[in-house]
């Protein structure tokens, strides 16, 4: 785990105050909110006169006072944080959604919106490796306690071991906080808890806790806030894509970075000078694409059009392959058909849309739950009407129904969502084994039916947001068995060839795996089946 899982730059990472105030209105976060010294130069540092990191080992400086006399008020920033915990522990909630309708009933200004942005997103991240921790500091299994408490405390104890918040106002306002909406007993609780939380620094309590294991899973498992199984998973899906085991440090703790934003202006339609003019950086992977600079982007005129899109890079790379793939004699050049048969919320179709769009194509965007299919024809009402439509149906259908009709076919099937990790904090916990092997039957029948609906010498791409070999290279290899027509295409060579930079290296064994620890995209997969004529 590093020690700031999220918003990096954000005001709630603005910690290092040497005042030891913690009474009432001393947050700890945001420098607006008093506490520094008047007129004084901004006091950055981590480390204190005497060179001692801030916030670290055990000569911590707390309030004197019992958690009782402690102010009675929530930290509006931090109730929000406790909030999102309680709503995804207790109503299995999707902190992203959560997240953002909590800050706008509170009013959070865009700092203390920051600072909860963190505190929710880093405690929910590093909840495994922050309840060993806690189990080593509470006097009963960490079950039996109430789960406000123990939310109370993985907050607590996100903001002492990960964020450069003073300890005393950790200490101070989570027990505030447990006061005001769990009750004073509680709050004493956490109090003593917190304490010995403190005591040590996360390196500190890390050293610890792998201290004579030798199982190396259970130490990543341990030092990246993963379940096990997942770190198994992501090792497999590793060499599974001829990427080395030793890798899985680095791409586990690519899931605790906070996510980057990216555009992508639909091409022939959108353009990103907006965005950049508001501070958004070129991106350096895909053409039209952007790497935002945070902030309320439905304040730009372009995103609010639907002309520019957020979108993940590995996601406008996967479309741009699958739209660019020459078919020779097998394609047809302008008037070709396009489907995507899994196409809810739209991400891909939109972007697909306006590509077919200038190549003289159609695109059949399909997606079986009505709600979904609605956002997909939001997603594409920014491309003129005439070049697509939407179907709801059942995707598996659509092979037998309009047997070798299209000429390009993408299936962005369901799956675990593993190489996701990182834009849902919770989804790690969520997630068993299962997940792999569930989803398994549809992904087959779907890809059976994309590979019906394609014409021969069309493509098909075969796309996840997972890396694991399950749903990846299983699916492609027991498809390819099955039919004698098919072959794979080169599909690292594809995103090359629509990468700025031609030389990704995601390709192995003809398909193609992108990684957040080296592309900084999500793990997407890409296999291009090609029907032979
Ligand atoms: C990974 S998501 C697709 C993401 C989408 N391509 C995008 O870029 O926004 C998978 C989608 O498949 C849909 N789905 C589930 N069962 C399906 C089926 N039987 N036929 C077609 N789509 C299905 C889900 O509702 C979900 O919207």
């Amino acid at each position: 785990m590093s020690g700031s899982s999220g918003n990096q730059g954000g005001p709630g990472n603005t910690g290092g105050r040497g005042n030891a105030g913690g009474q009432g209105g001393n947050s700890g976060h945001g420098a607006h909110r008093g506490g520094r010294g008047k007129g004084g130069p901004r006091d950055n540092s981590r480390r204190n006169a005497q060179g001692r990191e801030r916030n670290r080992g055990p000569q911590r400086n707390f309030t004197e006072s019992a958690p009782s006399q402690r102010t009675r008020r929530a930290d509006p920033a931090r109730l929000v944080a406790f909030e999102v915990l309680r709503a995804v522990a207790a109503e299995d909630a999707y902190a992203n959604l959560v997240l953002p309708a909590r800050i706008r009933h509170h009013g959070l200004d865009k700092r203390d919106a920051g600072f909860a942005t963190e505190l929710s997103y880093g405690a929910l991240r590093g909840q495994g490796t922050y309840d060993a921790i806690l189990a080593r500091c509470v006097d009963r299994p960490l079950d039996q306690l109430d789960p406000a408490v123990l939310d109370a405390l993985r907050i607590g104890t996100h903001q002492l071991l990960a964020m450069r918040v003073p300890a005393h106002a950790a200490l101070d306002q989570t027990v505030g906080l447990a006061r005001a909406v769990i009750g004073a007993g509680p709050s004493a609780l956490i109090n003593a808890v917190l304490r010995k939380v403190a005591a040590r620094s996360l390196d500190e309590w890390l050293d610890l806790l792998v201290e004579g294991e030798t199982d190396q899973t259970r130490i990543a498992a341990l030092r990246h806030a993963h379940p096990e199984w997942i770190v198994r998973a992501m090792r497999q899906s590793l060499v599974a894509h001829g990427r080395p085991a030793a890798e899985i440090d680095e791409l586990l703790e690519a899931d605790n970075a906070a996510p980057v934003v990216n555009l992508v202006a639909l091409p022939g339609l959108g353009s990103l000078d907006e965005a950049l003019e508001s501070g958004a950086t070129p991106g350096e992977l895909v053409e039209g694409s952007a790497l935002s600079s945070g902030g309320d982007l439905g304040r730009l005129a372009s995103v609010r059009s639907g002309t520019t899109r957020v979108q993940d890079v590995g996601s406008q790379l996967v479309a741009r392959a699958m739209a660019a793939v020459d078919l020779g004699p097998g394609g047809a050049g302008t008037g070709e058909a396009w489907l995507d048969l899994c196409a809810g919320p739209g991400g891909k179709a939109s972007l697909l849309g306006a590509l077919a769009r200038e190549r003289g194509a159609t695109l059949l965007a399909n997606e079986p739950a009505p709600h979904r299919a609605k956002l997909v024809s939001q997603a594409l009402s920014a491309v003129p009407g005439d070049t697509w439509q939407v179907r709801t149906g059942d995707g598996r259908e659509v092979g037998a129904e309009q047997p070798e009709s299209y000429h390009r076919v993408l299936v962005d099937v369901p799956c675990s969502g593993l190489g996701a990790l990182r834009r849902r904090p919770e989804s790690r916990w969520r997630r068993s084994p299962k997940d792999l092997t569930d989803l398994a039957p549809l992904q087959r029948e779907l890809l059976a039916s994309a590979l019906a609906a394609v014409r021969p010498g069309g493509v098909v791409a075969y796309v996840t947001c997972s890396p694991h070999p399950a749903e990846t290279k299983a699916v492609v290899a027991d498809a390819l068995r099955k039919r004698d027509d098919l072959e794979l295409l080169d599909a690292g060579a594809a995103l090359d060839a629509v990468s700025l930079t031609g030389d990704l290296g995601a390709g192995y064994e003809s398909t193609a795996q992108l990684w957040p620890h080296i592309h900084g995209t999500d793990a997407m997969f890409l296999a291009l089946i090609h029907k032979k004529a």
